[in-house]
């Protein structure tokens, strides 16, 4: 093969990586009964979030498409779950009723009106004594059972996910709400864990979980993109810096975990005296770069607490 039919070959390949569909799922064939989960899982809002959830636990094998069931107001996008043999409506009822745990994966302000759909149907006995999972941020559990107060017999659990769980590589924190059973934490724990780190925390501790992991990921591209950019800067073509600087990260958090050294120790390992490493150190310290961080990680934790005050 030519050196430039070889290029374009992995420039189409990429390209077929980076094309978003639930295929990867379908295609993995994980049919392990022991972890499989005999139950039938809702989720209210098929957005990014109920995607990466949905994709984690149907790699795992823990349930199949057929135990899906997905509802949004927007019957286009539905298209693509029906294709890998989800069940889905534009009716949040249906799912709510049909399932036996019902994600709420919508966006904080539209909450109100999803559930008040659900208040409004002619399902309401239907969805009595479900167990419901809410992965918004800022909405506490006591804001979560009053809004659910209508369906007697309902129990709730927090959650805050985030989008690595698609890949296997989540991390995931929770928090029972009042009148959830053992059993119900187990489940749940069951699905949050198959698809990376999962760790109960009191409901206090919830909005900096949002802020460190739940929209860490984003953080950490930016921080990606910030390498790569600076070594394009000094001459690497950009798919090199951007796999290096891929790799880089991906290494360090590695030697963090499996060493279990602290952060500054590994630091100084890196940095030769009079080196390269600790010139590239106090240009970080110059530009404020911990405190910077400190308070992005501050300003979301924040902004979380506001989320549930509805806009
Ligand atoms: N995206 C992320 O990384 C994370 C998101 N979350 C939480 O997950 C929730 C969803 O976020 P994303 O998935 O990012 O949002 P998104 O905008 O991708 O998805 C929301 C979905 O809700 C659907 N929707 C709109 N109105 C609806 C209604 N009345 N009934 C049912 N569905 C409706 C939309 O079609 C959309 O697909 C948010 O509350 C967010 O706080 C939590 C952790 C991480
Ligand atoms: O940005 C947000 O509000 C949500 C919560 C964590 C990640 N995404």
């Amino acid at each position: 093969m030519t050196y430039l039919r070889r290029y374009f070959m992995e420039q189409f390949i990429q390209g077929q990586k980076r094309t978003f569909n639930l295929s990867s799922c379908s295609s993995q064939k994980n049919e392990d009964s022991i972890k499989k989960i005999a139950k039938q899982i809702g989720f209210i809002g098929d957005g990014n979030m109920a995607k990466a959830i949905c994709r984690g636990i149907v790699n795992k094998g823990l349930v199949s498409y057929s135990q899906l069931y997905v509802s949004s107001p927007y019957i286009k996008n539905l298209d693509v779950w029906k294709q890998y043999g989800a069940r889905v409506s534009t009716d949040n009822s249906k799912v709510a009723a049909n399932t036996d745990i019902i994600f709420l994966a919508v966006k904080p302000h539209i909450l109100p009106e999803a559930v008040e759909q659900l208040c409004q149907s002619d399902n309401v006995d239907k969805i009595k004594n479900k167990l419901f999972v809410s992965i918004l941020a800022g909405y506490t559990l006591k804001m979560l059972e009053a809004l659910l107060s209508k369906f007697s017999g309902c129990r709730v659990i927090r959650v805050m996910p985030n989008t690595p769980m698609m890949i296997g590589e989540g991390c995931t924190a929770y928090c029972p709400g009042n009148n959830v059973s053992a059993e119900d934490i187990s489940v749940v724990k069951k699905i949050l864990e198959e698809s990376g780190v999962c760790e109960m925390v009191p409901e206090n501790h919830i909005n900096a979980v949002t802020a460190l992991s739940g929209g860490g990921p984003a953080f950490v591209y930016l921080m990606i993109e910030a390498l790569s950019d600076g070594a394009v800067k000094m001459g690497l073509h950009r798919d090199m810096a951007t796999k290096f600087a891929v790799q880089t990260v991906l290494g360090a958090a590695k030697m963090v975990k499996v060493t279990g050294k602290h952060t500054g120790e590994l630091k100084d390992e890196v940095c030769s005296a009079g080196g390269a490493t600790i010139a590239g150190i106090h240009a970080l310290e110059k530009a404020g770069v911990r405190g910077g961080i400190m308070n992005a990680i501050e300003a979301s934790a924040r902004r979380a607490l506001e989320l549930g005050k509805t806009e």
